[in-house]
């Protein structure tokens, strides 16, 4: 499917082309004689304003990666960079939503959206405006005093994101958000994150194990393999401006890859 041009421009204007840089990280987990080792000082950069998909073999590290740009882990060596600066811990700014969104049961979906807000000092009225536009957005403003066992898997997966916009983040690391959904819901989630990708201009690092859905909704994949991370650049700056044959000789290249590279 085309787009529009404006939506295109909207991401590609103002861009810092060396946003997220990885200079020579490695990473290992050593567990008594075993050394796992995740990452062999690999380098790479990521366009401000990018949609990085990350695949890889089960195990080979997908979400340690995501777990490093969040800040909850450290690289071993080298240094991880965002907009220049080193992460060292995490940052509001950096929202992360998980394969399972965990909601607390006893809060409507509005009170769990709005205890995301429990630190930011502003006035009752301004959160509830927030709360409302992020749930319009997400499609759940019918649904704000319901309870998240009353929702389908789709739905509190909606609630898991709403609560992860409302920080206003600058990136949205998403760990395999969608796995659990079932084909047509998990369609419906890409087309939702595309729109909000495009709306907040966000840079977003996805994790997934289909390369079906990494071709459909990434500009760059990451291919995470025997410690080291190569980067397939999508060649549109849209998710959706895919031809559906350039989308079948990236997804088997992928997959070649992943077979083949040693
Ligand atoms: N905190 C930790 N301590 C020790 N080992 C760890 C830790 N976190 C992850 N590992 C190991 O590092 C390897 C990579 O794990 P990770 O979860 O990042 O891989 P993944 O590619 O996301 O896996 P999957 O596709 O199965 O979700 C695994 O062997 C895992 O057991």
């Amino acid at each position: 499917m085309m787009i529009l041009g404006s939506e295109v421009n909207m991401v590609s204007k103002n861009i810092d082309i060396d946003y997220i840089t990885f200079r020579n990280v490695s990473k290992q987990f050593n567990s008594g004689n075993n050394i796992n080792q995740i990452l062999k000082s690999s380098s790479l950069k990521l366009n401000e304003g990018s949609f990085s998909v990350v695949v890889g073999p089960s195990g080979t590290g997908k979400t340690t990666l995501l777990n490093m740009i969040a800040g909850f882990d450290k690289p071993t060596s080298g240094e991880i960079l965002i907009a220049g600066n080193k992460i060292i811990k995490p940052s509001p700014k950096h929202s992360v939503v998980f394969q399972s969104p965990t909601l607390f049961p006893w809060k409507t979906i509005l009170g769990n959206i709005f205890c995301a807000l429990d630190h930011k000092k502003l006035p009752k009225k301004t959160k509830l405006s927030l709360c409302d536009q992020i749930l319009d957005e997400v499609g759940l403003s019918n649904y704000k005093k319901h309870y998240p066992h009353e929702l389908s898997g789709g739905m509190q997966q909606r609630v898991g994101i709403a609560r992860a916009l409302i920080m206003l983040p600058d990136i949205l690391l998403m760990d395999e958000p969608f796995s659990a959904l079932d084909h047509k819901t998990r369609e419906d989630m890409q087309d939702l994150v595309i729109n909000i990708w495009l709306k907040h201009g966000l840079t977003i690092l996805f994790v997934t194990h289909s390369i079906e859905e990494a071709v459909k909704i990434s500009t760059d994949v990451l291919i995470l393999k025997n410690g080291s991370v190569e980067v397939i650049k999508n060649n549109v700056n849209h998710p959706r401006a895919h031809d559906d044959n350039d989308l079948m000789k990236l997804k088997y290249d992928i997959e070649f890859k992943i077979k083949h590279a040693d």
